[in-house]
């Protein structure tokens, strides 16, 4: 077995013969994403006084082209803990880095360019599949193909003059899968994206983001319910409970 290092490491060991995958190596990088001992609190009906506790100081490291998988019981804060990533809601305190740089020094809208985020059920706006998928483009003037994602999410050609919000659930997430890719993001923050989806479909989804991982080398932090998911998905899997994050070994 040889691994394959991270790419910004610019190594690769690549022999005949052999298995390659992935590997951690710590020593050669600073993480992608880092949490520090990030705490939040939520209050649990508008106006209330006190506030629940729901991540307990929190410290995670993710290495660029890494993807770990986050599992827990529902309500424990794991769609939170993406959120807190992108800005979407702000911790109570701790810190949160992004290549080392502190996300508060980001503009919010670059961050989320360089962060993108598939949900568990696909919000297409009205207009084509091309314009769903143009969107980020024109927002961030990137130069993405949208023939070639589309292409490169098994999305079929005919189908990208089609009404986007007349298509099947799995074909939304294909295209907000190719909506996310065409702002040309370093990682995505997948928060349960086959769920909603029937067998089939999520199996095809699932496949295309592993591919997509390793050909655009994204980073991933992947929300998901089913150990067995994590365990095909990545080697490195966490589960938050009671608000602390640990790792699951074996
Ligand atoms: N903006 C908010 N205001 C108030 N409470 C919130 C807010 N966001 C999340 N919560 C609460 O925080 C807790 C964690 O929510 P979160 O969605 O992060 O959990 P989760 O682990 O992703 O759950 P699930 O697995 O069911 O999707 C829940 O009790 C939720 O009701």
């Amino acid at each position: 077995m040889t691994c394959r290092l991270f790419a910004s490491t610019g190594i690769k060991s690549d022999i005949p013969g052999s298995t390659t995958i992935l590997c951690r190596d710590t020593r050669m990088a600073e993480p992608h994403i880092e949490l520090i001992d990030v705490y939040k609190t939520v209050a649990r009906q508008p106006g209330a006084l006190s506030r629940s506790e729901i991540l307990s100081g929190v410290s995670l490291k993710v290495y660029r082209g890494e993807l770990i998988t986050l599992m827990g019981p529902s309500g424990t804060g794991k769609s939170t803990l993406l959120r807190l990533i992108n800005r979407l809601t702000e911790a109570d305190s701790g810190t949160i880095l992004v290549d080392s740089v502190n996300i508060k020094d980001y503009d919010p809208r670059e961050l989320r360019r360089r962060i993108g985020m598939v949900f568990q059920t696909p919000v297409l706006f009205k207009g084509s599949v091309r314009d769903n998928i143009s969107f980020g483009k024109k927002l961030w003037h990137t130069d993405a193909d949208i023939e070639a994602l589309a292409s490169e999410a098994a999305i079929p050609e005919e189908l990208l003059d089609a009404d986007a919000t007349h298509l099947s659930v799995g074909e939304k997430q294909r295209v907000s899968i190719a909506r996310a890719l065409a702002n040309k993001p370093e990682a995505l923050l997948l928060d349960e994206p086959t769920s909603a989806l029937d067998r089939a479909s999520a199996e095809k989804v699932e496949s295309l983001l592993l591919r997509l991982q390793v050909e655009h080398n994204l980073t991933m932090l992947w929300v998901t319910h089913e150990r067995a998911q994590a365990r095909r998905v990545s080697r490195h899997n966490y589960v938050l409970e009671d608000g602390k994050l640990r790792e699951e070994h074996g």
